[in-house]
């Protein structure tokens, strides 16, 4: 059993826990009653290389990263800063995280939000909007093609972005075949936990112009930022070097300020 199975065997059952105490026609009735999805697209299409922020209490490859004892405040910091998006991991077993902090994020912020987590199933998607998210990851590895249709087809239908995250070649086939127009190359291999910087610039290339091209993982500083940029990316997803940084904020200002250079390429549009 890979990291990536354990995860999600964790999530399927506590999906399982709170759709028991919480039905899915509540869930949906709280996502139609909630504010309309921010527009995520815009914000990454806008000039310059964006950042997006994320809240990351601990995480499996690094464990305990920061306490974060009030989300909604870092993500100030961070909007502060200048991020474009903000990414809230509301993955509770082993990320510490929880949909109490992507709605107290998205009530802090003006900018949209990521619901950061290992959705497999249509219930999460309605979840994640209920709390307000403007943006909700999608990992191809986790998930089968129909389920990946399936579920793209939802969050678009409800107002939000996918970001579809790939790691290889074949899942950025996939993700182009199930329509995403936002796609993160991760490079922490999701099975191994190792990070590759050199994933994105394998795979970028043989992602089409017009698609958002999003660099995760392994970003500490605007260094890597400026890495990615020249290998095509569009914008970042930066957790341990933003929440282990002593000033969110400047830190985020410092990758923002990389990004924004004239020299630094930008390629989708
Ligand atoms: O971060 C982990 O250890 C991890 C392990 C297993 C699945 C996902 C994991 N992280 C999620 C992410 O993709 C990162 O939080 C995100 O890309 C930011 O990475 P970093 O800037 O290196 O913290």
């Amino acid at each position: 059993m890979t990291v990536l199975d354990d995860i999600v065997a964790g999530v399927r059952e506590d999906v399982a826990t709170r759709e028991a105490a919480t039905p899915l026609p509540e869930v949906k009735a709280a996502a139609r009653a909630a504010r309309p999805a921010r527009d995520a697209l815009a914000a990454l299409r806008a000039p310059g290389v964006g950042v997006i922020a994320e809240v990351k209490r601990r995480s499996p490859s690094r464990g305990a990263l920061a306490e974060i004892p009030d989300p909604a405040v870092l993500a100030r910091h961070y909007a502060a800063g200048g991020a474009r998006v903000i990414s809230v991991l509301t993955e509770q077993r082993r990320f510490g995280g929880s949909h109490a902090d992507l709605a107290a994020v998205r009530a802090a912020v003006q900018v949209p939000v990521l619901c950061k987590d290992f959705v497999v199933s249509s219930y999460q998607v309605h979840e994640a909007r209920a709390h307000g998210a403007d943006v909700v990851l999608l990992i191809v590895a986790a998930l089968e093609q129909n389920a990946l249709l399936g579920l793209l087809e939802r969050v678009e239908s409800l107002g939000m972005t996918a970001l579809v995250e790939v790691h290889t070649e074949d899942e950025a086939d996939r993700a182009l075949a199930a329509g995403a127009s936002v796609i993160g190359v991760n490079a922490r291999d999701l099975r191994t936990l190792e990070v590759d910087l050199g994933t994105f610039e394998r795979i970028a290339p043989g992602l089409p112009s017009g698609v958002v091209k999003v660099a995760e993982s392994g970003v500490r500083g605007p260094r890597e930022l400026i890495a990615y940029a020249a290998a095509g990316a569009d914008a970042v997803l930066v957790g341990e070097g933003l929440v282990t940084a002593g000033d969110a904020r400047q830190a985020v200002a410092d990758l923002v300020t990389a990004g924004s250079h004239p020299a630094v390429p930008r390629t989708t549009r």
